[in-house]
């Protein structure tokens, strides 16, 4: 009997990263103060026994780490193992359990490059698993869900935090402290509620199957920095940046994606230097950056972000510039994912 059940459920891997989900405090009273990444994931799925209600789930601990301290070799590690086990017939979805703080550029990265339709479920927590009303169980047990059920094939790379079901593509940490933390300007895809879900909308961008870029054709990421704009800003950061080898530079521009009257002859000659420079916006509920908007672009030969906020904007410029380094390319790649 028990095999026969088995046989039914979805086999689901939940690859572990770290992150508040496997968070540690001293007290239950401590949501805020405790230390990330201290949980291996086999304590995590034994703490959910619920979950074999939904999945043959099995656990891989990948890394083990604060997600602010994830770097692009990290990221083509995770992206690999991810690539391997989609491939797998014994595999009929993945989990990711990741820290929040950079867990939207992870879910755009693997929506960019996984050549699956498979569910790829990004998943955090914003209390440790030891605090009074810890989110992680819940968002864990809903991922899992996710992963297991038919109806998420083929919708990109998705994350599962507050009930909601959103696009990895769209996703952004919106403020930290609140389990509500975790939004898009265009709204999530859905919802899941006891173990079911619940679709309302598709995402209409480019992704996985449909995407031009694969994993298992990316050696490497080349170096894209970001630089932060505001009042009386100077130029000093961006030289800096493209001193230091910067292939991109996102402009994480004020309002839509203006560029200070002082910057903007520094970009004008990096960019003849052969730096890319891509016009991003750091407004708080999400940027809408249009070409030659503000800024002449086709004169400067600039490209711009639309609404992808500046790390976003790393992400898709780091793995565009795996395949090419035409301005007008990179531009398309902008508007289509
Ligand atoms: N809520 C969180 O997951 C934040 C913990 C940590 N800074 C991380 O991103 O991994």
């Amino acid at each position: 009997k028990e095999a026969e059940t088995q046989a039914k459920l979805a086999n689901v891997v939940v690859l572990a990263t770290g992150g508040t989900i496997a968070g540690a405090g001293a007290s239950a009273a401590n949501s805020a103060t405790y230390q990330a990444a201290k949980v291996g994931i086999e304590q995590l799925i034994a703490g959910i026994p619920e979950l074999s209600t939904l999945a043959n789930v099995r656990g891989e601990q990948v890394m083990q780490i604060a997600s602010e301290s994830i770097t692009n070799e990290n990221l083509l590690q995770l992206g690999r193992r991810v690539s391997e086990l989609a491939d797998s017939k014994d595999v009929d979805g993945i989990v990711i359990t990741h820290g929040t703080d950079t867990l939207e550029e992870t879910a755009y990265f693997l929506n960019l490059v996984e050549k699956t339709d498979k569910p790829i479920i990004v998943v955090g927590s914003m209390r440790p698993g030891t605090a009074m009303s810890a989110d992680g169980m819940l968002n864990l047990y809903n991922a899992v869900a996710v992963a297991s059920s038919k109806e998420a094939r083929g919708k990109g790379v998705l994350v599962t935090l507050n009930d909601e079901i959103q696009s990895g593509r769209d996703v952004s940490k919106m403020i930290n402290i609140k389990t509500e933390a975790f939004k898009s300007a265009w709204g999530p895809l859905g919802m899941v509620v006891e173990g079911k879900s619940y679709w309302f909308r598709l995402p209409a961008k480019r992704h996985t199957m449909d995407s031009e870029f694969d994993i298992k054709n990316i050696k490497s990421l080349p170096d894209v920095e970001i630089a932060y704009s505001y009042g009386n800003v100077s130029d000093t950061a961006y030289k800096a940046l493209a001193q230091s080898g910067a292939k991109a530079i996102i402009h994480a521009g004020t309002g839509n994606g203006s560029v200070s009257s002082r910057v903007v002859p520094t970009l004008q000659a990096l960019r003849k230097d052969g730096v890319q420079i891509i016009r991003s916006s750091h407004v708080n509920a999400g940027g809408f950056v249009l070409r030659n908007a503000e800024q002449p672009d086709d004169k400067y030969d600039w490209v711009v972000a639309h609404d992808l906020n500046p790390q976003k904007a790393r992400i898709l410029a780091m793995v565009a510039l795996t395949k090419t380094n035409d301005s007008k390319e990179l531009q398309r790649m902008f508007w289509e994912y």
